[in-house]
């Protein structure tokens, strides 16, 4: 819940909602043999939370990588779109910027903010100094100037905390903010890797598997937290997820991979109602549980052997006795 009214805009794009903000056009990745990325085409529009989902190894993290300028696809463009800001504060010229061949500090700068599957914060700083951090691109003095409280930095220093406690404030990380990040439980370290990113007033952001790993609890607080960054923020989102169903009440947009193919894109009624995409969960499912039976029957055999060997031990001790 809001606990006061914020000063800044967290929203990095000036582009009216609707609009295209970010097109993914016919890329195509490939690792030596493994075509990660088969021709895949897709618009994300501004103002939406648009989710892109399918079972493991579908190349959901390598089209992020692609985006973020982590990896760059041998055939299609990924485009993002900007407006700059008019005199009167409305949306004035816009442009086009082609990702494909940046790299990513340059993706970065132009908004586009990304959390990682795996936590990847400074585990030693605080809750505090780790969203610091997530200004820096932002900052003319460095940071380190900033921590040492130097003349001017010291202004700007002020200015960027003014942000930052309004993020600390939006995900609700008031009685986290001094401590290590390390010392946190996994679903705070998540929230404060989101806000690392939110920091950085981003116009697109974009996350990977931000609920892995969390109880359903923890992932409804979570899908509450990018519920709140995109209605109260208005920041828009490419968020990536394994759970279909995590999603679907939360996305306005889904598209579907599945062996690096793009299987369907549309509304998530759309989605969920196509035949194609209930294959691939299902296949996958399946899969799933044929893996979860061979491993019940190994532990049965390790157990099995193990009782055999300790009735032959106790026998054997039974005999020197
Ligand atoms: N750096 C790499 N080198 C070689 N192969 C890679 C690399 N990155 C991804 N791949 C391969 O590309 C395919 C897609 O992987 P990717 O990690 O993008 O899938 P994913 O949908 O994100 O899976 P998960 O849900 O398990 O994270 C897989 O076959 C993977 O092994």
């Amino acid at each position: 819940m809001l606990t006061r009214a914020y000063q800044h805009s967290l929203r990095g794009s000036h582009l009216p909602a609707g609009q295209p903000l970010l097109e993914v056009d016919a890329i195509s990745l490939r690792f030596g043999g493994v075509k990660a990325l088969r021709d895949i085409s897709f618009t994300v529009t501004e103002g939406h939370i648009h989710a892109v989902i399918g079972p493991n190894g579908a190349g959901k993290s390598s089209l992020l990588n692609c985006i973020s300028g982590l990896y760059h696809p041998q055939e299609g463009q990924i485009r993002l779109h900007s407006a700059a800001l008019g005199a009167d504060g409305t949306p004035g010229e816009t442009r086009t910027h082609t990702l494909t061949s940046l790299p990513p500090y340059k993706i970065a700068r132009l908004g586009v903010a990304r959390s990682f599957q795996n936590i990847e914060l400074f585990h030693g700083l605080t809750v505090l100094e780790n969203l610091m951090l997530g200004r820096h691109i932002h900052m003319k003095h460095s940071v380190l100037k900033s921590m040492l409280w130097l003349g001017p930095a010291r202004r700007q220093e002020i200015a960027h905390r003014h942000l930052v406690e309004e993020v600390i404030d939006l995900l609700q990380l008031q009685a986290f903010r001094g401590k290590p990040v390390g010392s946190l439980a996994y679903g705070i370290q998540k929230r404060v890797e989101l806000g690392r990113a939110l920091c950085l007033q981003p116009a697109l952001l974009l996350l990977d598997e931000p609920m892995a790993g969390m109880n359903a609890e923890e992932k409804e607080d979570m899908a509450r937290y990018i519920l709140d960054v995109h209605e109260l923020a208005s920041v828009s989102v490419v968020l990536i997820e394994h759970d279909m169903n995590v999603v679907m009440d939360i996305s306005d947009r889904v598209s579907v991979l599945d062996f690096g193919a793009l299987i369907a894109d549309g509304t998530p009624d759309e989605v969920k109602a196509d035949p194609g995409v209930i294959e691939a969960y299902l296949g996958a499912e399946e899969e799933d549980a044929e893996v979860r039976e061979a491993v019940v029957k190994m532990e049965d055999q390790i157990e099995e052997e193990h009782a055999a060997d300790r009735a032959a031990a106790e026998g054997t001790e039974g005999g020197n006795g």
